[in-house]
């Protein structure tokens, strides 16, 4: 197994996206997420990073129902209301769509795991959270044969039992072993959240984030750090490094804050730490 690298800027600050005077909003990458009822919350955080990460286009795709509460606290956000299978389908093949995210407040159903099998027929980088990954409980091979193109699982150790069927070890060293396992077996990216959130790549390169504020255990958290994955994912950054990018960003917006922080915070803290991370003029 690969020894694990320390996440710093260094490993992916040459690739963060930017954006130059030919420009558009298609061109600056387009997010959809597809955003669940009744837990409206979760999917309008991660939107809300995605937009604040950079993304030209951030879009949520919600159950018809749900459309007045999302669309009445969401401006820049565009929501796109669908009444079925079909349209919610369309919605997912539109082709300036650049990368997907499922599962934060997307219920634990049937419908979740089709969405997330249709997501990835795409071949489109996907983001997979929260219920995404409770729907496939024990049964990662069902993800495995699925998967065709960039894709990062995003698991608490909750989720990362339920899905892999173990349990996650305190021990610092096993951690990164189970997780450099579960990236091997289901053939995408896992990026373990905790207090030193472990990313592994499935060809077994790993990298080790150093700890984290421990105000970032409140509700919102993890969905806020999956919307700042799809938004760098649809900017073309390479899944390794955006997941590793997110992760610090996540972090220093944390630190940022410090005390009292809320997940509704972060997203408004981004700009500050991208624009530390750009190359000085
Ligand atoms: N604003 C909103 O609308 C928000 C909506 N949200 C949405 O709510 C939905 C439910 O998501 P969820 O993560 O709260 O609960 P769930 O998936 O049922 O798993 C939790 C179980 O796993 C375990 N567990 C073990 N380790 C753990 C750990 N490190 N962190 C957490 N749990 C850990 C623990 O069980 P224990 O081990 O304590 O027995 C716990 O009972 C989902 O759609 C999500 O997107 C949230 O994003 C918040 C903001
Ligand atoms: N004790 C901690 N110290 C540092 N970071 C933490 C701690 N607990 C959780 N986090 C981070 O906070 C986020 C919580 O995500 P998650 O559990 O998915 O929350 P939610 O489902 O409410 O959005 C993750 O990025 C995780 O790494």
């Amino acid at each position: 197994m690969t020894e694990p690298q320390i996440n710093h800027p260094a490993l992916w600050q040459s690739l963060l996206p930017q954006p130059n005077a030919v420009s558009h909003k298609y061109t600056r990458g387009y997010v959809l997420i597809q955003g669940g009822y009744p837990v409206t919350g979760a999917a309008r955080l991660a939107a809300m990073a995605a937009a604040r990460s950079g993304a030209g286009i951030t879009a949520i795709a919600v159950p018809a129902i749900a459309f007045p509460i999302y669309a009445s606290q969401l401006l820049s956000i565009v929501v796109k209301p669908y009444s079925d299978d079909s349209s919610l389908q369309a919605l997912i093949n539109d082709n300036r769509v650049g990368a997907l995210l499922i599962g934060p407040g997307a219920s634990v159903s049937d419908s979740t795991r089709l969405t997330a099998f249709s997501m990835l027929k795409t071949t489109k980088p996907v983001v997979i959270d929260a219920d995404a990954l409770t729907v496939f409980a024990g049964k990662p091979e069902r993800l495995r044969k699925s998967i065709l193109a960039p894709c990062v699982l995003t698991p608490h150790d909750g989720e990362f039992k339920t899905l892999f069927n173990l349990q996650p070890a305190n021990v610092l060293e096993q951690r990164i072993k189970q997780a450099q396992l579960a990236a091997a077996s289901v053939g995408c990216i896992v990026l373990l959240k905790g207090s030193q959130t472990i990313i592994a790549d499935p060809d077994g390169r790993v990298i080790l984030n150093q700890p984290a504020p421990p105000t970032l255990a409140t509700a919102g958290a993890g969905d806020v750090l999956a919307g700042i994955i799809t938004s760098l994912l649809a900017q073309e950054m390479p899944a390794l490094e955006a997941a590793a990018a997110a992760t610090w960003i996540h972090a220093e917006a944390a630190r940022l804050c410090g005390v009292g922080m809320i997940a509704d915070d972060l997203p408004e803290l981004i700009p500050t730490i991208l624009q530390g991370l750009m190359p000085s003029e």
